[in-house]
């Protein structure tokens, strides 16, 4: 089954009225490949205000995070209902930043993911190595530990809902991107291990995009690779490059 490209915006904690409304007119105006299914994410704070400027048919807005709880007292969180009240319909989750600056286990990101997909929000997953797990020859261990805390929370049709994005924590904003070979190998593995312990269809539909320092010139290479179905971009997705990175395939 052809797999549709998929290219994600992390703005992370970046961006102002007047620099989120400015790439978003960027994206209004230009030229993208309709065969790419695109997001944005800014902070929580502008989503409204990127749902309201987007005029662009196939371009949609993202969460960074979400909370598994439905309401109440937890100061400082969104809820999946309040995503979907705003008609947001994806988040990213378990992004490696979450996972070390502020501590989310593999469990606590698998069940944001499940309580998001119940709730109606698609998740762009993400998985990833530190340089100390990839330099001890860990690289596909780590990954296959975080997909199984995945596995044991999602089930069935969860997973239509979820495009997984391997980020390699040493290529996040270092400029080191993975060569295609490394990052081929690792999207190979999670496909194989998607197979073996999910099913055949799984492993055959769900998209696995990479992120880390990808940028309008490397980022022609890496779409070419079997199992590389598009991107997670920081840095560049702020910059005119991301329409270059969204048609990578032209
Ligand atoms: O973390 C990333 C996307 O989620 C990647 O960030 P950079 O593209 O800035 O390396």
């Amino acid at each position: 089954m052809a797999r549709k490209f998929f290219v994600g915006g992390n703005f992370k904690m970046n961006g102002t009225k007047e620099s989120i409304k400015s790439i978003v007119k960027g994206l209004n105006e230009a030229q993208l490949d309709s065969n790419v299914e695109v997001v944005i994410a800014p902070p929580a704070l502008y989503l409204q205000l990127a749902q309201d400027e987007l005029k662009k048919e196939g371009v949609k807005v993202s969460a960074q995070n979400v909370y598994d709880k439905p309401n109440g007292a937890y100061t400082g969180e969104i809820s999946v209902a309040q995503l979907k009240d705003s008609e947001v319909e994806w988040t990213i989750l378990g992004h490696s930043e979450r996972r070390t600056v502020l501590g989310e286990t593999d469990e606590v990101v698998a069940s944001k993911t499940k309580f998001a997909i119940d709730g109606g929000v698609s998740v762009v997953w993400c998985c990833g190595e530190s340089l100390q797990e990839r330099e001890a020859g860990n690289t596909v261990a780590v990954v296959e530990r975080q997909l199984a805390a995945l596995a044991a929370k999602v089930s069935g049709d969860d997973w239509k809902k979820i495009v997984i994005a391997y980020e390699p924590i040493w290529a996040i904003g270092t400029g080191k991107v993975a060569t295609v070979q490394q990052a081929q190998e690792v999207h190979e593995a999670i496909r194989k291990w998607l197979k073996a312990k999910v099913s055949d269809a799984v492993a055959d539909e769900t998209r696995i995009l990479y992120g880390g320092s990808v940028n309008g010139k490397n980022c022609k290479d890496l779409a070419k690779e079997k199992d590389i179905d598009g991107f997670l971009v920081g840095g560049a997705s702020l910059k005119p490059e991301f329409v270059d990175i969204i048609n990578s395939n032209l």
